[in-house]
């Protein structure tokens, strides 16, 4: 498979030179996604950026809040004609509801294409303890994923997003063009950090995600571009 068109690079850098830095340094990535820490210190100039480069966006903003104020948010974020969009799963059917109406008509009013919308369904860096133990969720972690990326599909989103050890199983029960996104993607040769339910790129293609999210085994790496080349050399691998 082609890295160019599966692989999206977390832009989690403090500032907007910082942001315009790397993307010029990684000319060869096609998919950035834009997160809290970009977006909340320097604002939507970067889209406007990425957009210039025809550069497709993953605006990361990961909503949770009360359906009125989740739709508010979910119009305002489609009107930048961005590409993928996150909501937490956790918000509940009403919210999911609400943020599915709300990007089509923020995108219609500002005459762009909606953004598929895609629920977090649990954050890849919660483990099986931690869901049990800290969150007193009282399901196996891989049936609670499967659970909210379930009720994702029934409010009408277009994806979920897992870690790649809840992929096969996602990707068997859920409709074939619902959309998997898969961060805590690792190489054999990067650090976890905080990620706790990891695989390495081609292990999560091969489990069926639709796209990878990978950001510090790039972003911080010593060498961007080598790191880069050799996430997309390993794909190479997988059919
Ligand atoms: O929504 C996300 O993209 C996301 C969901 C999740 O469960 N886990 C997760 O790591 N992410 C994001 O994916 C990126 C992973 O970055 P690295 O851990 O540096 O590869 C970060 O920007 C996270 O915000």
């Amino acid at each position: 498979m082609n890295a160019e068109k599966q692989v999206i690079v977390a832009l989690d850098v403090p500032d907007l030179s910082s942001a315009i830095a790397l993307v010029e340094q990684l000319p060869q990535v096609h998919f950035w996604k834009v997160g809290l820490e970009l977006f909340t210190s320097s604002g939507p100039t970067i889209l406007e950026v990425l957009k210039s480069q025809q550069k497709q966006i993953f605006l990361d903003l990961k909503f949770h809040d009360i359906p009125n104020t989740v739709a508010g948010a979910c119009r305002a974020a489609a009107s930048y004609g961005v590409d993928l969009l996150t909501i937490h799963a956790t918000a509940g059917v009403d919210a999911l509801k609400a943020a599915t109406e709300a990007v089509q008509i923020g995108a219609a009013q500002a005459g762009v294409k909606p953004p598929k919308l895609i629920a977090i369904t649990l954050l890849t860096s919660i483990s099986s303890r931690q869901l049990a133990f800290d969150l007193k969720i009282p399901l196996e972690l891989p049936e609670y994923a499967l659970e909210m990326a379930l009720m994702a599909q029934e409010a009408g989103l277009d994806g979920a997003v897992c870690s790649p050890q809840e992929l096969a199983q996602l990707r068997q029960t859920c409709k074939d063009e619902f959309l998997l996104v898969c961060p805590g993607v690792r190489p054999t040769w990067a650090e976890k950090g905080d990620q706790k339910r990891s695989l390495t790129p081609a292990q999560a293609i091969q489990a069926g995600a639709d796209y990878l999210v990978i950001g510090r085994p790039i972003t911080t790496a010593a060498d961007p571009e080598l790191a880069w080349k050799r996430i997309a050399e390993e794909l190479t691998t997988v059919a």
